[in-house]
C-alpha cells in the first residue's frame, strides 16, 4: 500500500482498533471468543482498546485496568494467541509503518506471552479444562 502512515494520533489509533477487530470478529477461531464474552458491548470495548493503545503507543494516559485478569479465564490457548498476533501483525503492516507499529508488535507479543503463561498457570493449579 502507497499510503502507509505512522500512528501519530487517536485517529490512527482508532483505524488500527477499528481494522483489527473487525478481522478478529470474522476470524473462526477467536471470533467466538470474542462474541461469547463480549455480546452486545462492543462499542465498550472499542472505547477501551483505543484508550490502551492510546496510552501506550501515544502516551496519553488515559487507560487504566487489569488486563490480566481479564484473560485468565478465557477459553484459549496457544493457537488463540498465534492467530491474534498474526491478525495483529497483519494489520499493522497493512496500514502503518514507522517507529509506533514496531512498538505496537513489541508490545502485543509481551502482552500475549504473559496472558499465556497466566493462564497456563491458572488451569494448572485449578485443574479444570477451560
Ligand atoms: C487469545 C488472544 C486474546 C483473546 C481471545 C482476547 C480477548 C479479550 C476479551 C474477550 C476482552 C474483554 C474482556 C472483558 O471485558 O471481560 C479483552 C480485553 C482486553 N484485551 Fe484481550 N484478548 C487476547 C489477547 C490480547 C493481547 C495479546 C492483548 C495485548 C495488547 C490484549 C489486550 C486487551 C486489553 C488491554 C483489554 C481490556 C481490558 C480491560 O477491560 O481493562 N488482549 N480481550
Amino acid at each position: 500500500m502507497a499510503d502507509k502512515k505512522e500512528i501519530l494520533h487517536l485517529d490512527d489509533v482508532k483505524l488500527l482498533v477499528d481494522t483489527f477487530y473487525t478481522r478478529v470478529r470474522a476470524d473462526d477461531l477467536l471470533g467466538p471468543v470474542f462474541e461469547e464474552r463480549i455480546k452486545d458491548n462492543w462499542a465498550r470495548h472499542l472505547d477501551i482498546m483505543y484508550r490502551f493503545w492510546q496510552t501506550v503507543l501515544l502516551g496519553e494516559l488515559t487507560y487504566q485496568g487489569s488486563p490480566g485478569q481479564k484473560h485468565i479465564t478465557l477459553p484459549v490457548d496457544e493457537a488463540h494467541f498465534e492467530r491474534w498476533l498474526n491478525i495483529f501483525y497483519q494489520t499493522l503492516d497493512e496500514l502503518f509503518t514507522g517507529e509506533k507499529a514496531v512498538e505496537a508488535k513489541w508490545r502485543a507479543e509481551r502482552m500475549a506471552e504473559m496472558f499465556s503463561s497466566k493462564i497456563a498457570y491458572f488451569k494448572s493449579r485449578s485443574g479444570a479444562i477451560l
